[in-house]
Formats: structure tokens, C-alpha cells, sequence
């Protein structure tokens, strides 16, 4: 296959013509080919990208990576400004969300140089197929992990959104609030058949009404904090004094910085909230009139949006809650109030939604992994989709906390998706000629692979470390 040849030869842009099995684009008998047009300006080579004539809209692209960012991740970041205070959460969130966008950029631009939008190529491109596999195995294990944590939103919340609205007593036996049926009923009717869709552009409408659903469980973030009463107020009637004191007590006072132990899990729920890039590449495929400016443009759109509403819903999240907020800032609400039963039925609705955009490049992994030289096939397609949505749903009925998937993928495959990967592959795939590994963007990839690592390594050991000590630090369940 002409793809693995021009894979396989490090640096070499020689080719003017790449032709691709479309199998892993999802598109059907259509042929990749990528002409590298030397830009005479500076002499660089520049790629122009005529494989795929995309058709997705700029706007609906930023829905969909908008949608591919947002997701479960949200719910945990009250509780990670609570264990860090204001001022460190703000500057962990900003530092986060500039690397991410930076490392949307390494991954474009060495898309640029190999001339295929695809991150499991650019893993072959860099380390031959064992690259190719790290690449997809990874992809896949946290998609998955992503996966199952919008489902297991819906596993504990439907029940309870329909036990509220049909005012039915807590310890209702009902098969239809029992969430492990309608997981699989969800799954079955709303999931699978936007999976099936062969483009992810297809998705923009689904992740614009998505985000309308984010908005309002904003909005009621930020109305609930002024009508909610700390509960650290206490009064009591002191004899001594013969009136009432008030004391309160700090629970109820925001902190602008602080650490415990449980300080060292924010930068992995952090992480995991930022991940969009297994769709960044998929999602540029498809994009109408592309290149790298315009495509990072749209990376920059969304991850500054996303950015305002993650801060908004953590400050006024923490503002209500002060230490008490747990892990899952829904599990905070009043289940019986009916706006905040509407609430989590949007949160709800948009996670459901976010899945299927998910589950997109783990299926483009799993047909680049075993059938590679494939083209497109319906039945290979469905039957994938029909895995994937099995094993997910397994795994969710049988996982009990979120917080055991969040800990582990915040930690392994975060860090990897967003620093490692993208930072090793452009090391390895811009050609020395173009930037000696002395250069200032080799240089500043370097820094940023060792920061991975080190993010990484340090959220593994905190995690063994509370395995051992048997101490829950993410959550409060
Ligand atoms: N797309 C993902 O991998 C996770 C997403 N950023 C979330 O917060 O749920």
C-alpha cells in the first residue's frame, strides 16, 4: 500500500500524490490525495490538503469540537477549585487550556508535513506500525473511558430525573428507573443511530443543541448560587450571653488558594476536561476550505469557550458549596427541586449527545488497527459501532464510581493525548532540515513531552498512593 510505504520513509515529501484506503476516514470509496505545494514565500513546503473535499461548515466544526471537549469532565471542576482555592485553579486552568491549544497545533502541523489527517498516522509516520498502535490504543482507552462516564451519568441520573417527574417514592422498583436498563435503552435508540452517521460534520447539529443544554445547566449553576444558603451558617442560643450568636464556620468561605491532599488530582481532572484531540484530526478531515490556519482558528474558538463556561460553572459551583462540593457537582442539588431535575436532564442530554462524536475515532482506530487496507463497508461500520456500544455498556453496569474512570484516565491517558503524543510525533516527523533539534519549536516540544511525563507520573503515584492508604481523595461519595 502506497500510504504505508510513504508512512514508513522518515521525512520524505517527496511525494506530490498520496493515495489512502479510506477504510479509517468512514467515507465511502474515496481516495486521499494530498498534493505538497512548496510555498515560494519562505521556502518552506506547505501541504494543501485536496484528499477529501470536506464540507463541514467552520461554524458546525467548532460546534463539534466544542461538543468533543465538553462533556463529564465539567461536573468535577467545582471540586478541584474547592482542593485548590480560586487563584490556583484559574492558573491551572488557563495554563491547561494555552497547552492543549498548543498541542493542537503540533498535531497539525505535523499532519501538515505527512500530509494525512489522521493521529494514528502520524503515530506510523513517527515509530512505523508500533507507533500506529500506541496511537490507537490509547485513543481508544480513553474514549472508552470517556464514553462510559457520559453513560454513567446517565445510568445515575435518569432514574432519578424519572422518579422526580412522575413523583414517584425514592425506593421505587419500577424496571424503567432502574439505570441499567436505560442505559441500554439510550444506547439502543438515540446513541446507535447517531453512531451510525458516516461523517462526524453530520454531528454539528447535535452538538450545537448539546451546548444550548450546557448553557442552561450553567445558567442554573450560577442562579442556584444565589439562592442557596451555605450550610456552614449554625446559630445557637448562648445562655451565657443571653442572645443568639452567629458563628461561621469556614466551610462556607471561598479560599483563594489552598492544598491538601487531595491538591494533586486537579491537574488530571483538568486534563481530562480539555481532551478534544482524538477528534481534532477527524474533525479537520472534514473541515470545508482547509488548512492548518483556518483549523486552529477552530481549536482556538472552542477551547476559548469552553474555557469560559468550565471557569463560570467552577466559581459559582464552588461559591455554593464552598468545601462541601463533591466530585460530581450535580450529586450536590436538591433531587426534588424541579428545575435541577430539568438540569440534569440536560446535562443528561448533552453527555448522550457528546458520545457518539466520541465513539467516532475509536471506531477510525479500531478500523486503522485491524483492517487497514479496508475501504469503506457498511457492514464492517455497524458492526463496529455494535462492539463498541456493547463493551461500553458492559462496562458501565458493572463499574461502580466514576471517579475510579475519571482518577485513571485523567492520569495515563490525558496526559499522553494531550502532551506526549502530540509533542513526540512532531519531534519525530518535522524533518531536521526544516528545524534542527536545536530550534526553538523543537526545543519548546521537548519541554513539553518531559511535562507529560511528569504530569503523568506524578498523578499515577498519587493515585497508587490512595490505593494503598485506602484514603478516597477524589471523591465524596
Ligand atoms: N473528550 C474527552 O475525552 C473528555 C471531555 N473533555 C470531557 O470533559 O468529558
Amino acid at each position: 500500500m502506497e500510504l504505508q510505504k510513504m508512512a514508513n520513509g522518515h521525512h520524505d515529501l517527496s511525494p506530490d500524490k498520496i493515495t489512502l484506503e479510506n477504510g479509517f476516514d468512514g467515507l465511502e470509496n474515496i481516495t486521499e490525495v494530498d498534493t505538497f505545494l512548496p510555498n515560494k514565500s519562505n521556502g518552506k513546503i506547505e501541504t494543501k490538503f485536496t484528499d477529501f473535499e470536506g464540507k463541514t461548515s467552520f461554524g458546525m466544526s467548532i460546534f463539534n469540537l466544542s461538543n468533543a471537549i465538553m462533556g463529564s469532565g465539567i461536573l468535577g471542576l467545582a471540586y478541584a477549585m474547592a482542593n485548590t482555592g480560586i487563584i490556583l485553579f484559574i492558573i491551572l486552568l488557563i495554563s491547561i487550556a494555552l497547552l492543549s491549544a498548543y498541542s493542537i497545533h503540533l498535531l497539525l502541523r505535523s499532519a501538515g508535513v505527512v500530509g494525512i489527517r489522521a493521529y494514528e498516522q502520524l503515530g506510523n509516520r513517527a515509530f512505523g506500525p508500533p507507533g500506529k498502535v500506541v496511537a490507537a490504543c490509547i485513543i481508544t482507552l480513553h474514549n472508552i473511558g470517556a464514553m462510559s462516564s457520559y453513560l454513567f451519568i446517565v445510568k445515575t441520573e435518569l432514574p432519578n430525573i424519572i422518579l422526580g417527574l412522575m413523583k414517584l417514592p425514592d425506593d421505587s422498583h419500577e424496571w424503567f428507573v432502574n439505570g441499567k436498563y436505560l442505559i441500554i435503552i439510550v444506547s439502543i435508540f438515540i446513541i446507535f443511530p447517531l453512531a451510525l452517521l458516516k461523517r462526524l460534520g453530520y454531528l454539528g447539529y447535535t452538538s450545537g443543541f448539546s451546548l444550548t443544554c450546557m448553557v442552561f445547566f450553567l445558567t442554573s449553576v450560577i442562579y442556584k448560587k444565589f439562592v442557596t444558603e451555605c450550610n456552614g451558617e449554625y446559630s445557637y442560643n448562648s445562655t451565657l450571653l443571653n442572645h443568639t450568636v452567629h458563628y461561621t464556620s469556614d466551610t462556607c468561605e471561598a479560599k483563594l488558594g489552598t492544598l491538601n491532599s487531595k491538591t494533586a488530582f486537579t491537574i488530571p481532572i483538568i486534563a481530562f476536561a480539555f481532551v478534544c484531540h482524538p477528534e481534532v484530526l477527524p474533525i479537520y478531515t472534514e473541515l470545508k476550505q482547509p488548512n492548518k490556519k483556518r483549523m486552529q482558528k477552530v481549536a482556538n474558538i472552542s477551547i476559548t469557550a469552553m474555557f469560559v463556561m468550565y471557569l463560570l460553572t467552577a466559581i459559582f459551583g464552588y461559591l455554593t458549596f464552598y468545601e462541601n462540593v463533591e466530585s460530581e457537582l450535580l450529586e450536590m442539588y436538591d433531587k426534588a427541586d424541579t428545575l435541577m431535575l430539568c438540569v440534569r436532564l440536560a446535562v443528561l442530554v448533552a453527555v448522550t449527545l457528546t458520545v457518539p462524536v466520541v465513539l467516532f475515532p475509536i471506531r477510525r482506530a479500531v478500523l486503522q488497527l485491524l483492517f487497514p487496507d479496508k475501504p469503506f463497508h457498511w457492514v464492517l461500520h455497524i458492526s463496529i459501532t455494535v462492539c463498541l456500544l456493547f463493551a461500553v455498556n458492559l462496562l458501565v453496569i458493572f463499574v461502580e464510581n466514576i471517579r475510579d474512570i475519571f482518577g485513571f484516565i485523567g492520569a495515563t491517558s490525558a496526559p499522553s493525548l494531550i502532551f506526549i503524543l502530540p509533542g513526540v510525533f512532531y519531534l519525530r516527523i518535522v524533518p531536521e532540515e526544516q528545524e534542527p533539534l536545536k530550534s526553538r519549536p523543537k526545543i519548546q516540544a521537548i519541554l513539553f513531552v518531559a511535562m507529560g511525563f511528569i504530569f503523568m507520573i506524578m498523578s499515577i503515584t498519587f493515585i497508587i498512593v490512595e490505593w494503598v492508604t485506602g484514603q478516597k481523595g477524589m471523591s465524596g461519595h
